[in-house]
């Protein structure tokens, strides 16, 4: 089993210094093809230390891309990104210390226990060896999981893989965290649960969350911010409640009544992803994603 972000061997000595930004993230004019498809096209964005940010966008916008950039996993070809005012391309090693990564991709191994996959990362994240035991039991308790660490992981419901990966990501103590929809094909119930608990340790520690998510709901509930991604660039960007109002403000100009309901966050995002949205939900990439949470469960 590869862990979502490889020990790496570069170049980096781990020695570069801050340049003194305050962003937890920040991408300027990031850009990244496969071939002649352009999946990011001038990226601009800035994540504040401390914030949930949420990465909202129809399949395809570039939405995992970019987060692959941030997490160095793939290369910035075109632009720049900082992770806490390091550079990716040049200090791969210390951004990567500072990450948890919970990618779409099943991370865990069905074939080890709870405990045993949070310790294979606190092992690849160099958590020194005498204080790794106390915090995997640390991580997994953050999570809910101390009952069910010592048993196999193919025992456990979705909603309990996610919250292991949860557990994988945290026992580094990243200050930020990346998740790459992590409540996909959850039930209810299971979604909150993973908020509760993502935010819980946010409390706590003061991490900075960086989330992409298909949920509008959840994006207006538990994200600070959110930045509306639509092929390959921040089209909106802002509180859930300045975004709706600024859609609300807009269509009164337009002569909608002023008794109108203030939109709700999925209006704003078929405001802007328009025909985007419907063409490629339900889609390949679409049943994918839900097959990967189902194989997760299963
Ligand atoms: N490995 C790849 N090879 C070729 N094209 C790719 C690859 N990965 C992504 N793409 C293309 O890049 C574009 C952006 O994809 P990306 O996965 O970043 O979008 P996304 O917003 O994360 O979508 P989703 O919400 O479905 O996960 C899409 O057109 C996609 O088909």
């Amino acid at each position: 089993m590869t862990p979502s972000i490889d020990a790496a061997t570069d170049s980096d000595t781990g020695t570069g210094t801050a340049t003194g930004r305050s962003a937890a993230v920040s991408c300027t004019r990031l850009a990244y093809s496969f071939g002649e498809t352009t999946a990011v096209d001038g990226l601009d964005l800035s994540v504040g230390e401390g914030e949930v940010f949420g990465l909202l966008g129809p399949n395809g916008a570039g939405k995992t891309t970019a987060i692959r950039c941030i997490t160095t996993l793939l290369p910035v070809p075109a632009g720049m990104v900082h992770v806490f005012g390091h550079d990716t391309a040049k200090e791969q090693m210390s951004v990567r210390r500072m990450l948890g990564y919970v990618p779409q991709q099943l991370s865990a191994d069905s074939g080890l226990t709870g405990r045993e996959n949070v310790a294979l990362f606190a092992r690849v994240f160099d958590v020194p060896r005498k204080e790794r035991a106390a915090r995997v039991a640390q991580a997994l308790r953050a999570v809910d999981l101390t009952d069910a660490a010592d048993r196999l992981a193919n025992t456990y419901s979705g909603g309990m893989v996610r919250r292991l990966e949860l557990a994988q990501a945290l026992v580094s103590a990243p200050r930020l965290l990346i998740l790459d929809e992590p409540t996909i094909g959850l039930d209810p119930i299971a979604r909150t649960s993973v908020w509760e608990h993502i935010n819980a340790v946010r409390e706590a520690t003061g991490m900075t969350v960086l989330v992409t998510t298909h949920y509008m709901d959840e994006a207006d509930q538990y994200c600070d911010r959110v930045g509306l991604m639509h092929r390959g660039r921040i089209r909106a960007l802002g509180t859930p409640e300045q975004l709706r109002e600024g859609l609300g403000e807009r269509r009164r100009t337009e002569g909608a009544p002023a008794t109108d309901p203030l939109p709700t966050l999925e209006d704003v995002f078929r405001d802007i992803a328009g025909s985007g949205l419907e063409d490629q939900s339900g889609g390949f990439r679409d049943v994918r994603s839900t097959r990967r949470t189902a194989n997760r469960v299963g």
